[in-house]
């Protein structure tokens, strides 16, 4: 296996949710959890909050690793940009490509606009996966001592290819998320961690959302959380199918169709491009 050092890299963002973008085809390198880490430190590597990689599997393939340097099975932001990327390299207005959670689809949505078809969300409690059973993860129960009170209560749990906590609340802005965020995501409920968002429901198309992501804290978008959170909110009777969901880095329009698969359309941002440095 060869090293990664000397690989160009892309810098790239959806909504400030950014990545370092690293293309595998035609080489022997693999990433790991410790080059991973090192590209994704603010301080001393490259700094983001996935290191993404698009490698051949019979296909494009995309993985994701998280800041922490754990490897997971979906990112929706990185989606929409390693989409972007392979429809400019086939110079066409779709690309299909696959990650670890399953198939997808990118199609163009304007010059830099992406829409992905994110496939269909997972609600048994198995499959997000959950430790405890729940008939209905509409509604989950996270208990976690006196600072659950009055709002963190009741939330929902998808898993979108990834797994998901969304907690509803009257005032996103008001919640610490930096203080609950890693309790949830580490809670023994969780067996292979959690996503946690909190969201504002502002309207029947409208949702104020905002993120601490499994393996990376909070980021200025998470993808997959969006459409978790349009799913949650439409089972809930909360807003219809389609809805923006406005995170800090800007919006995200998100759509559960009736056919059960969820497309999301945002924007998509590169940055610079680079050369992964000795030492990986
Ligand atoms: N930023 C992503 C999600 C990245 C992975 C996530 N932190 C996890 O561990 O599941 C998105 O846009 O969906």
């Amino acid at each position: 296996m060869s090293s990664l050092a000397g690989l160009p890299f892309r810098k790239m963002n959806g909504l400030g949710n950014d990545f370092v973008i690293v293309d595998l085809r035609g080489t022997d390198a693999r990433m790991t959890p410790e080059a991973a880490r090192a590209i994704a430190d603010r301080q001393s590597g490259i700094g983001c909050d996935q290191v993404i990689t698009i490698e051949d599997r019979g296909g494009p393939f995309m993985g994701v690793w998280n800041a922490d340097g754990s490897a997971v099975e979906a990112c929706g932001n990185a989606a929409r940009c390693v989409g972007w990327l392979l429809m400019e390299e086939q110079d066409a207005d779709e690309a299909r490509f696959a990650a670890p959670a399953g198939p997808l689809r990118a199609w163009r949505a304007g010059p830099m606009r992406v829409t992905i078809d994110m496939g269909e969300p997972k609600f048994h409690w198995r499959d997000i996966p959950l430790a405890e059973q729940f008939e209905d993860t509409r509604f989950i129960d996270v208990k976690l001592g006196p600072i659950d009170r009055p709002v963190l209560w009741g939330p929902s749990a998808v898993n979108m290819g990834n797994p998901h906590c969304i907690f509803f609340v009257d005032d996103a802005e008001a919640q610490a998320l930096d203080r609950f965020g890693p309790l949830v995501e580490n809670h023994p409920l969780f067996p292979e961690r959690t996503n946690v968002g909190v969201a504002q429901v502002k309207g029947a198309h409208l949702i104020r959302l905002r993120v601490w992501e499994r393996g990376a804290g909070v980021t200025k978008a998470c993808g997959t959380a969006a459409c978790a959170a349009l799913v949650a909110a439409h089972r809930r009777r909360l807003t219809a199918r389609k809805a923006t969901l406005e995170l800090d880095g800007g919006p995200l329009a998100v759509e559960w169709g009736e056919d059960n698969r969820v497309r999301m359309t945002g924007a998509v941002a590169h940055e610079f491009d680079g050369t992964l440095p000795h030492g990986l």
